[in-house]
Parts: structure tokens; C-alpha cells; sequence
């Protein structure tokens, strides 16, 4: 039996005659922290959409936690948490409210939700900010706090798009520690970041240089690959190459 979590092949997404997703192949497998890197305009963010049933692509194939990105969205859907830097918490409502809010939408029960919010606060060390609108939080503990939420649920697979983005270095590696047990309880992580450092804690990183998956591998393959020291130096080389600017 295939162990993958995302298969995708030959996915491509036009807007008009622009390519933003260039067929792009590849498999994540079950457990696994997967670096979904590319400069500001790659593509990242449309893959995502498709890989989260929000988007249809123009053309090519692709499974998430075994479902059709086609036909099967509303599955999709109820199988894979998403957090994001741009979009994550409604800041005008409490810690506790927020949990109890997505917890909701999946369907688990009041006692369910007690108990392992109990569990998430403590862990977070956020009990006596329970009742505290989550807008009044440090980045940091919002970003810890939100990345708690999208995985409450338990779901196959966590897509985090760019959730470290302008945090502190203390708090992205308290924040790293946070995937890397969740990885280890089975969640497949998809993660984007344009922090190079966050790469090399990935199991695997893909390069996306306009809308086409240039490069693939373990980190140490890809800097051996590349001839490179670091990480940041291998996605240097190759986004050197992109002809897109982003915005
Ligand atoms: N709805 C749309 N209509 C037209 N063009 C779009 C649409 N959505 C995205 N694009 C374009 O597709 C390209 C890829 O955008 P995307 O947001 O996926 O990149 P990204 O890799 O996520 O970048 P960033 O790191 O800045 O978030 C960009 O050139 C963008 O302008």
C-alpha cells in the first residue's frame, strides 16, 4: 500500500495564459516534514489552495490523505488542519473561544474539546490568558497557539503557510519543536517558510522556481547536489533563475 499523504502529478493551475503552477510532480509521505520553498511569487500558495480542495487545478492529478483534489474537496477538507502568518485567529475573540470555534467546525464533541483544550493550554502555558482575546497575545504565542488549533483535530495532514513569519528565533524553534511532535504522532507537515534555517529541519525540502519544481531532496542531498554549504545558498543558485517577481 502506498504510504503517501499528497500525491500530485503533472499538476498545473493557469490564470489565463499564465502558468502559476507548472506541472509539478512529487509524493509526501506519511509522518514526514516537507519544505515547500520558492521565492515570493513561485507558486507556492496555489499549489496549497489546491492541495486544500480550495482551488481547482486546470490540469494534471492529485490526492490529499487519500481524496481526490477534483472530486473529493469536502473530504479534503475535514482531513487536513491549515494555518497560515497572513490568516489564522480571530483576534476578537478569546484563546478559549477560538479553540472551541474550530473545534466546532470539525464536529468534536463539547467533551472532547474540554478535555484537550485543558491539555493545549497547558502545554502552550496560556491558562490564566484563556479568557484574554487572542488579539492582546504576542505574535509568538498567537503563531504557537494557532498552529495548536489547526492540528486540535487531529488531522492527517497540517499545511503551515509561512507561520513563522515575522516571529523571534526563540519562538520559531519552540515553534519547530511543536511540528516536530506532531510529526512524530503521524501528522504530515507541508510547510513554507523563507527562512533558510527552517529548511534544514525539514525531511525533505522542494524548490519551486516559477511555478515548476526545480529541486527535490533531503536537505544534505540537495546542498551536496548543488554544491552548496547551506541551504540558503541552494535556494540562492536556483531562484537566481526565476524570470517572476512576485507582487
Ligand atoms: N487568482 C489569480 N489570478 C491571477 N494570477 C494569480 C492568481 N493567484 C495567484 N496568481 C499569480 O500566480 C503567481 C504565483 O502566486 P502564489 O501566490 O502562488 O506565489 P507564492 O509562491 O505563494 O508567493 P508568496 O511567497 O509571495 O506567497 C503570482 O505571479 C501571482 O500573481
Amino acid at each position: 500500500m502506498n504510504n503517501a499523504s499528497i500525491i500530485c502529478e503533472n499538476l498545473s493551475k493557469t490564470f489565463g495564459n499564465f502558468k502559476a503552477v507548472d506541472n509539478i510532480s512529487f509524493e509526501v509521505e506519511k509522518g514526514e516534514i516537507f519544505g515547500f520553498l520558492g521565492a515570493n511569487g513561485a507558486g507556492k500558495t496555489t499549489a496549497i489552495r489546491m492541495f486544500c480542495g480550495l482551488s481547482k487545478p486546470t490540469s494534471g492529478k492529485a490526492s490529499v490523505a487519500g481524496f481526490d483534489v477534483f472530486t473529493q474537496t469536502e473530504q479534503i477538507k475535514k482531513n487536513i488542519g491549515y494555518m497560515s502568518q497572513k490568516f489564522s485567529l480571530y483576534a476578537d475573540l478569546t484563546v478559549k473561544e477560538n479553540i472551541y470555534l474550530y473545534a466546532g467546525i470539525y464536529g468534536k464533541s463539547d467533551q472532547f474539546i474540554k478535555e484537550k483544550s485543558q491539555v493545549v493550554l497547558q502545554k502552550l502555558k496560556l491558562e490564566k490568558e484563556a479568557d484574554q482575546l487572542v488579539g492582546s497575545l504576542p505574535l509568538g504565542w498567537k503563531q504557537k497557539l494557532a498552529f495548536s488549533v489547526a492540528i486540535f483535530h487531529e488531522p492527517q495532514i497540517v499545511f503551515l503557510d509561512e507561520p513563522t513569519g515575522g516571529v523571534d528565533p526563540i519562538t520559531r524553534r519552540e515553534f519547530w519543536q511543536m511540528i516536530y511532535e506532531a510529526a512524530e504522532r503521524g501528522i504530515t507537515v507541508f510547510v513554507t517558510t523563507h527562512y533558510m534555517d527552517e529548511a534544514e529541519y525539514c525531511n525533505r525540502v522542494s524548490i519551486m522556481v516559477d511555478g515548476r519544481v526545480e529541486a527535490l531532496g533531503k536537505p544534505k542531498e540537495l546542498k551536496t547536489q548543488f554544491t552548496a554549504a547551506n541551504m540558503g545558498e541552494v535556494f540562492l543558485k536556483l531562484a537566481r533563475q526565476a524570470k517572476r517577481s512576485g507582487e
